[in-house]
């Protein structure tokens, strides 16, 4: 390992909520599967505090950057990132060593009166800073034959399920792992099925990083991989890719096994795309047999892609507001 093998592991976490309990998640494992000690390092760039209003709404690229300089310059060993968060292109010196168990992947509602979707009042007020939210919440609320006011919000997770308490919103959507991390998934008063709204590439998974040149820490690191879950990101940010989609995009995608009695023989995607008034969604879903390499994984998102593009797919994503 680049680091002595008596010194501690440095893991390099920003300093919000969210981050501090995935990395101290990831830091416990790690010890346990290694036995080394590791040390979490904050990163603070400039700016940190002001900025963190912009990268919650989905702009985290500043904070994903800072952590991999970090990374690079050899301040710390490893890094944390969510992995709906990382840009689908990987930096060539970084690899990503494990992808842990992905968690609860669904969005979930924290509304008013411990009301569900379903029983939001016509024309309620809802909050989310997400065009891929914005688009299948008006479309859900179609389906159930009503209508809702998405409001744009920024904020971390006080700040935005503040909204509801304050009276301000009638509710919040985020996303069930991160309330789940933070211990907040008391507040949920309706999780999303992925039936209706389908998370964003990636959404509930982890990414553990480190240098491409740190073979050692590589082997260690990898003891912590899901392969599932590796398989499934994987797949959901291939669609992601394929599509030529940002983060920004109002794209949802979501893998999962299909079992045959105890037996799990497939791999299944499902894909969205729609205008932000949820009036046309193209939502598809491919099945395969389960990916057992990278190229196999990247393959079932591209042939999701090419079907969701052959259905007018593109025309959908460019609009930027309702
Ligand atoms: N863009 C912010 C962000 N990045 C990761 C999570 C939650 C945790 C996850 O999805 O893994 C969140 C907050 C949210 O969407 O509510």
């Amino acid at each position: 390992m680049n680091s002595r093998s008596d010194q501690p592991l440095r893991l390099g976490t920003r300093r919000s909520k969210l981050a501090m309990s995935q990395s101290g998640h990831v830091a416990d494992a790690v010890r346990a599967v290694t036995g080394r000690s590791v040390e979490l390092v904050e990163i603070t760039t400039y700016g940190d505090v002001s900025r963190e209003h912009l990268a919650q709404i989905g702009g985290t690229g500043v904070f994903v950057t800072a952590l991999r300089d970090a990374l690079l310059r050899g301040d710390v060993d490893f890094a944390v990132h969510s992995l709906k968060d990382l840009p689908t292109t990987q930096p060539e010196d970084l690899v990503i060593a494990a992808m842990p168990l992905r968690e609860d992947p669904r969005d979930a509602l924290v509304a008013r009166d411990g009301l569900t979707f379903a029983e939001l009042p016509d024309g309620a007020r809802v909050g989310t800073g997400s065009p891929r939210r914005t688009a299948q919440l008006h479309h859900y609320a179609r389906t159930l034959g009503k209508r809702i006011e998405t409001v744009a919000i920024r904020g971390n997770v006080d700040t935005r399920i503040g909204f509801v308490h304050s009276g301000e919103l009638d509710a919040v959507v985020l996303a069930a792992a991160g309330l789940n991390r933070i211990g907040r998934s008391g507040e949920v008063t309706d999780h999303l099925s992925v039936d209706s709204v389908l998370p964003a590439p990636g959404q509930g998974a982890l990414a553990v990083e480190c240098l491409a040149s740190d073979a050692d820490l590589i082997a260690a690191l990898g003891k912590l991989d899901d392969p599932h879950t590796r398989a499934a990101v994987t797949a959901e940010r291939s669609l992601l890719a394929a599509l030529e989609a940002g983060c920004s995009a109002p794209v949802g995608a979501l893998a999962d096994l299909l079992a045959d009695g105890q037996i799990v023989n497939e791999m299944r995607l499902r894909g969205v795309v729609g205008t932000l008034d949820g009036a046309t969604l193209v939502q598809l879903s491919t099945t395969g047999p389960v990916p057992q390499s990278h190229d196999e994984a990247m393959a079932l998102g591209r042939e999701l892609a090419d079907e969701m593009l052959a259905k007018g797919a593109a025309g959908l994503m460019g609009e930027r507001s309702l």
